[in-house]
């Protein structure tokens, strides 16, 4: 039986489904783990078996995974490389709520070069945002995986993601496919342009998802961008799925021309009386992870019931969640763990036994 000890750190972030900590191995490397209690770790099963097939400078790279027993709870983790520049969220945010062209440039290429990645690989991402792209050295990262799927299980008709960054075909219910992806690409520009939702004067999922999937209306442009990048975004943004540009047509817009990064920024202030951080921080900017069959077979006496929205409205509030916590330390202490059992992997990929030993 093969020992590894790993220690646990303290809490680097905590999303809807686990929670990330940063890790060192006793030889001294620095590694994040991302754990959940094994009895509520489906989706993060379901992360490992997408992310461990996976090896991009552009999306955050696997290293393992395994349970621990801690505190006598059985804990399910994937470990990962640690990304130590923080979300570009939390660079929005610190930023003083909007980011300059260049960068917006600079980021923008290499989600696309990420998405890109994932969809030559059948694979659908299903929650790009600022908040699940992280910055290692000068990369950005695609991270969390947690909502992605392949382009088969599409016929499952499940929906994963954040309602707020929902295209209008999936807002209808429709396929969630690339597509839906290049238009969250867009709604993350915004946020990067103006450090506000793209749907900044809606607060409600509801509501939100009216407005997406049957106004016909779409996210503002923000005025504060180049004419190349208002292009940029309008071809994100076509309503139509089938208009909307593929990641390879847009890696090859002008906008993202390697020259355009040395310019001086033309960002204007984008900012308005309306404080970023509060808007960017509303709970329905949440991911979740649902089946619409599902739910429609449960909420028959739903509004939407008979209705394209597929999300009843009891359920969408769910959705909504409780404020997100960027950076906690509750757990200030690190904890070492210890491999007590290693299976064949072929047996079973996903079970590497450790156990707490502090
Ligand atoms: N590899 C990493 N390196 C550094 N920090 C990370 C890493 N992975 C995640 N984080 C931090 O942990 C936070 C939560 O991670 P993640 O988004 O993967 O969790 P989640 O439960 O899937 O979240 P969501 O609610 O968006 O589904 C991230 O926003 C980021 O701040």
């Amino acid at each position: 039986m093969e020992e590894k000890n790993w220690i646990r750190g303290p809490i680097i972030g905590r999303g809807s489904t686990a929670t990330v900590s940063l890790a060192i191995t006793n030889s001294g490397e620095f590694f994040a783990v991302k754990s959940a209690e094994f009895s509520s770790s489906e989706f993060l099963q379901r992360e490992q078996k997408i992310l461990s097939n996976l090896s991009s400078p552009y999306i955050v790279q696997y290293i393992g995974s395994g349970l621990t027993i801690e505190n006598d709870k059985s804990m399910y983790n994937i470990l990962m490389e640690y990304v130590s520049g923080g979300s570009i969220h939390d660079l929005i945010k610190h930023s003083g709520g909007n980011l300059p062209e260049p960068a917006i440039r600079s980021y923008t290429r290499q989600i696309l070069k990420g998405l890109t990645y994932l969809h030559d690989r059948g694979i659908v991402h299903c929650d790009v945002k600022s908040q699940n792209v992280m910055i290692g050295g000068e990369i950005a990262k695609i991270g969390d995986l947690g909502c992605a799927k392949t382009v088969e299980e599409n016929v499952n008709l499940e929906f994963s993601g954040t309602p707020a960054f929902m295209s209008p075909e999936v807002a209808r219910g429709e396929e969630q496919s690339f597509p839906a992806d290049v238009w969250a690409l867009g709604c993350t520009v915004i946020e990067m342009a103006t450090g506000l939702s793209p749907w900044p004067e809606l607060n409600d999922v509801v509501a939100a998802i009216y407005k997406i999937g049957f106004t016909g209306e779409s996210p503002e442009i923000p005025e504060c961008l180049s004419e190349k990048g208002k292009d940029f975004l309008k071809n994100c943004l076509r309503k139509d799925p089938k208009q909307r540009w593929v990641v390879e047509e847009l890696l090859q817009h002008p906008f993202l021309d390697e020259e355009d990064d040395e310019e001086e920024s033309q960002i204007h202030d984008c900012l308005n009386s309306s404080s970023p951080s509060t808007v960017l921080d509303q709970g329905f900017w949440d991911s979740c992870e649902t089946s619409k069959s599902r739910l429609i077979q449960e909420d028959q006496e739903d509004p939407f019931a008979n209705s394209s929205i597929f999300l009843p409205s009891d359920r969408i509030m769910k959705l909504a969640g409780d404020e997100p916590e960027w950076v906690t330390t509750e757990d200030g202490g690190w904890i070492e763990v210890r491999e007590i059992e290693k299976r064949n992997e072929e047996e079973d990929e996903d079970a590497n036994y450790v156990e707490a030993t502090g």
